[in-house]
This record gives C-alpha cells, sequence and structure tokens, in this order.
C-alpha cells in the first residue's frame, strides 16, 4: 500500500510514536485549505434494490484541511453515515471523486484498501459493542489493530499504555467492555482508533448512546486526538454539546453539503456559510427559501459586492447606491472613488 506522507515513524514499526504524533499536531495548522486532507468533489452514491433507487449522496462536495475537527450535521436520511461509509473505505461512490490523504478511493484496490482502512483512517462506532471486543481488556483492544498492522508486541504493549494515559484511561487497561461504563467504552474506542496513528478519525454519533456528562468525556478524547495526536477528525453528531464547540459545524441535506457554521477562535461568534459548488451550484437554507417566498424561478440582481436573490413576483429595491456589478448584459463601470 502506499502511504503517502507519514509522521517521524518507530523504525522497528511503521507506527509513529507519541512524540512524533505530538510533533505531527503541532505542525498542521501550517497547512492551507488547498491541501485538503479529505476531499470530495461531486460525490454520488445510489443505492439500487429490486424496486427503488436511492440516491443517498447526490453530488456532494467537502474539503477537510489537515489538522481540522469538523461537526457534520443533517437529518435523519441526509446520507450522513453513506458518506462516513466510503470515507471509511467501506463503501465505494457510485460517482465524483473522494481522496483522503492521497488515496482515491474510487480506484484502490483490495490491498490498498485494506492498508487505508488499518493506518490511514480510525472509525469510531455509535453503537459501543461495536468498537471493542467483549472478551479483551481494554489494552488488549488497543493492541490489536497494532497486531494486524505488525507493530512488535513490546511496541503494541507500550503504546497502548501511552494512548489509554493520554485518554485519561490508564485505570481502565485491564477492564473488559463489560466492566467499563458507555462513555469509557467509547474513550476507549477512540483509543482502538487512534492506535495506528490514522491521519483521520472518522466518528459517527459516537456520543449518541450516553449521557451528556459521558458525551463531554468521548468529545474530550476526540479533541485530544485532534490536538495532541494529529489527527483530522470528521464526527457525524445531531449532539448540539459537539457540533457546537467545533470550529467548522458542516450541514448535509439531501445528500449535499448545504450550509456551514464556522466559529470564531473565542466562540464568542458563529457565520453561516453556504456551499457553491464547482458549477457555480448552491443551496439556499430552507428557512430563507420560506421566508423569503422564494420558489421556481427567482430573480437575481448583481450589486457591486454581493448579489441579491428575489422571489420572481417582488420588486427589486437596491441595497447599495453604488454601481451594480457587472451582469452578463451590463459591463463593467468603475466603483466611485471614495474622498
Ligand atoms: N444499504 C442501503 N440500501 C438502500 N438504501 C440505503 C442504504 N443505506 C442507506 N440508504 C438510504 O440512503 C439515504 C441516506 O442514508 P444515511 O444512512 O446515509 O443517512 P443519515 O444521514 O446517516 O441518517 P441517520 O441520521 O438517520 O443515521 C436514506 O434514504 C437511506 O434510506
Amino acid at each position: 500500500m502506499s502511504r503517502p506522507e507519514q509522521a517521524g515513524t518507530d523504525r522497528e514499526s511503521s507506527v509513529p510514536l507519541l512524540a512524533d504524533l505530538e510533533a505531527r499536531a503541532r505542525r498542521a495548522p501550517a497547512r492551507g485549505p488547498e491541501d485538503g486532507v479529505i476531499v470530495c468533489d461531486n460525490l454520488v452514491r445510489v443505492y439500487r434494490t429490486e424496486e427503488v433507487e436511492v440516491q443517498a449522496l447526490q453530488g456532494l462536495d467537502l474539503t477537510v484541511a489537515e489538522g481540522e475537527c469538523v461537526a457534520l450535521v443533517g437529518a435523519s436520511g441526509s446520507g450522513k453515515s453513506t458518506l462516513l461509509s466510503i470515507l471509511s473505505g467501506l463503501d465505494l461512490p457510485t460517482a465524483g471523486r473522494a481522496r483522503v490523504a492521497g488515496h482515491d478511493l474510487l480506484a484502490m484496490r483490495r490491498r490498498e484498501r485494506l492498508g487505508y482502512r488499518r493506518a490511514t483512517v480510525g472509525f469510531v462506532w455509535q453503537q459501543t459493542g461495536r468498537n471493542l471486543l467483549p472478551y479483551l481488556t481494554a489494552q488488549e483492544n488497543v493492541a490489536l489493530p497494532m497486531k494486524y498492522a505488525r507493530v512488535p508486541r513490546r511496541k503494541r504493549q507500550e503504546r497502548a499504555a501511552e494512548l489509554l494515559g493520554t485518554l485519561g484511561l490508564a485505570y481502565c487497561r485491564d477492564r473488559r467492555p463489560s466492566e467499563m461504563s458507555g462513555g469509557e467504552q467509547q474513550r476507549v474506542a477512540v483509543a482502538v482508533a487512534t492506535a495506528n496513528a490514522p491521519r483521520v478519525l472518522l466518528a459517527d454519533e459516537p456520543t449518541g448512546e450516553l449521557d451528556t456528562a459521558s458525551g463531554e468525556d468521548v468529545f474530550a478524547a476526540l479533541r485530544r486526538a485532534n490536538e495532541e495526536l494529529g489527527a483530522t477528525v470528521l464526527v457525524v453528531t445531531h449532539d448540539p454539546q459537539v457540533s457546537e464547540q467545533v470550529r467548522r459545524t458542516v450541514r448535509i441535506r439531501d445528500g449535499r453539503t448545504s450550509t456551514e457554521t464556522l466559529r470564531g477562535g473565542e466562540r464568542e461568534f458563529a457565520e453561516e456559510f453556504t456551499v457553491l459548488d464547482r458549477a457555480g451550484r448552491l443551496q439556499l437554507p430552507r428557512e430563507y427559501v420560506e421566508r423569503y417566498g422564494l420558489q421556481g424561478r427567482v430573480r437575481l440582481t448583481g450589486e457591486s459586492d454581493h448579489v441579491g436573490v428575489w422571489a420572481a413576483d417582488r420588486p427589486t429595491t437596491r441595497t447599495s447606491d453604488r454601481p451594480a456589478a457587472p451582469t452578463p448584459d451590463r459591463p463593467a463601470t468603475p466603483d466611485p472613488v471614495e474622498e
């Protein structure tokens, strides 16, 4: 398997040590969004059964930069789990483009896919029982993915203990899942998912089955994986506690990214964005469509610094005295000079 770009590695194994990962986490913010570690372009997934065809993803665009922690929200059936299955290498898109850490998810062969799932992405499922093997202790569960990655035994034990310590779980080391709370099990699941130092950590409703306090602990573990271990995190959630704590929340509607919320560093403001795809299409938030009575054909007005969208039966009024921006049938005129 090709492993494009990797943090410094331990010579005996291909798994970076914690110190290397921390260095990777420190380097991550220097990268620009154009270096997206996750890039989905016009992604389509159609499920076909004998009777029906379901378009779960309908041309989804998404770029996540290395080091980001992004929440993915959307109504039930909007395509969130489908997207995560594709990004985790479990499912194949019908069309479009999807690249994760340099791997082309549509072109991967079986061997590369296996390596990809083992080392490039980590996954945390909603159901606690799906993340851990019931007959292994926390330490053994965390060591297992490293065994598959042929990490020598001593290194596996060392790193498993280190990871459990980093996530505040040293006391659970020798406990089996049945001897841990749901929240502890999910935090161990984060340790399992990060065992082979994946560049990307995907989580599908990881706090869905937990009470508020345990959910907060699990989110804190994801945050540590992001900030201290340098994994780029994409988390599907219905939990406002999670979506309101990340800088960027992406909303999916009808199989496409529709709007985004970006929060300031100190979370003192939040701005709403909608996503313009490469073909120039954008999906207006439902509240706007309803509030302004937009349907069918809408009228566009090009202002000097923005575009207005009007219901076809309403008169347009310009919000700016400055000359309108050029439109296909009106050539550009220079802006007046402010004195
Ligand atoms: N294996 C499948 N076969 C047929 N249709 C499917 C399959 N998996 C998902 N779908 C359909 O694809 C659409 C998107 O489903 P998906 O599970 O991705 O949504 P979701 O946003 O994750 O929903 P939820 O929040 O309820 O988990 C839905 O209409 C769903 O019924």
